[in-house]
């Protein structure tokens, strides 16, 4: 079975976000992640994760003006030096806290306008440079189309041919099993065929996004699988719980117990 992180920009969130660590290591879990945590100095974030004795699994770099609708700055050419600048802050945040991935989101662009793609394809360079100097490792997230209509990056093979087209050691994909499904479908042939270049993944119960095994995905057995390619990572929990946090960990404690599933074979 997978290692797995507490995504606390979701989880326990009944408590104020540094208070989000204890909780997350009194319920069990070794690691975390989490979008942002740049409203707090990262001396604190850092002194929140090692008193809770939690490892940091990812963090995304600054997104913009997120109450104002940005999702990014990537594939935005009129913002290129607020791209760079939620760069430096972002390693900067990274090396205190110690994470080893950063996620940098694409924003809200038309997906085939040239200029876009040409940011996107500069600022990806950018940051897969100044990440792998500074140890910490890159990943790009295709996003569903339903929660975010307006993101430059919705589709799992595009996402694979940037990666593929800079052919930087240091990018990889966060593979989002909640957008795989709701974009594409075909999750485990997609784990299969993608898992020399993930970097990261993350789960969720589509189409609710609530606690992972109660959507329509049979979702021990894509733990079997992701498992089966030989994932060394966490796996994000990035759903949001439909009731108290800790009252749905059931979850966890069920696909922890022995596995008798066998893996699947197409003809
Ligand atoms: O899937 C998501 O929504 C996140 O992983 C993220 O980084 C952007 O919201
Ligand atoms: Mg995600």
């Amino acid at each position: 079975m997978p290692k797995f992180a507490a995504n606390l920009s979701m989880m326990f969130n009944e408590r104020p976000f540094l208070e989000r660590f204890q909780a997350a290591s009194d319920a069990g879990f070794g690691a975390v992640e989490y979008l942002f945590p740049y409203d707090h100095p990262a001396e604190i974030v850092a002194d929140a994760l090692a008193t809770a004795g939690l490892k940091q699994a990812l963090f995304n770099m600054p997104p913009g003006d997120w109450a104002a609708g940005d999702r990014g700055l990537a594939s935005l050419p009129d913002r290129r030096a607020e791209f760079l600048k939620g760069l430096d802050l972002a390693v900067s945040y990274a090396k205190t806290i110690g994470t080893p991935l950063l996620h940098m989101m694409a924003g809200n662009a038309a997906w085939d306008s040239p200029a876009s793609i040409a940011a996107y394809k500069d600022n990806l360079r950018r940051a897969a440079d100044a990440t792998a100097d500074a140890g910490i490792g890159l990943v790009i997230e295709p996003i569903n189309t339903r929660d975010m209509p307006a993101y430059f990056l919705n589709d799992f093979d595009r996402a694979l041919e940037f990666i593929d087209d800079l052919d930087h050691a240091n990018v990889r994909l966060q593979f989002d099993v909640y957008h795989r499904q709701i974009l594409h479908g075909d999750v485990i042939m997609a784990l299969r065929r993608m898992a020399p270049k993930i970097g990261h993944i993350q789960i969720a119960a589509v189409p609710t996004r609530n606690e992972p095994t109660t959507g329509e995905l049979n979702d021990r057995l894509v733990f079997t699988e992701i498992d089966a390619i030989g994932y060394q990572g966490y796996v994000g929990c990035e759903y949001r719980p439909a009731g108290v946090t800790e009252e749905g960990l059931g979850w966890l404690k069920a696909v922890q117990a022995p596995d008798t599933g066998t893996r699947p074979t197409p003809e």
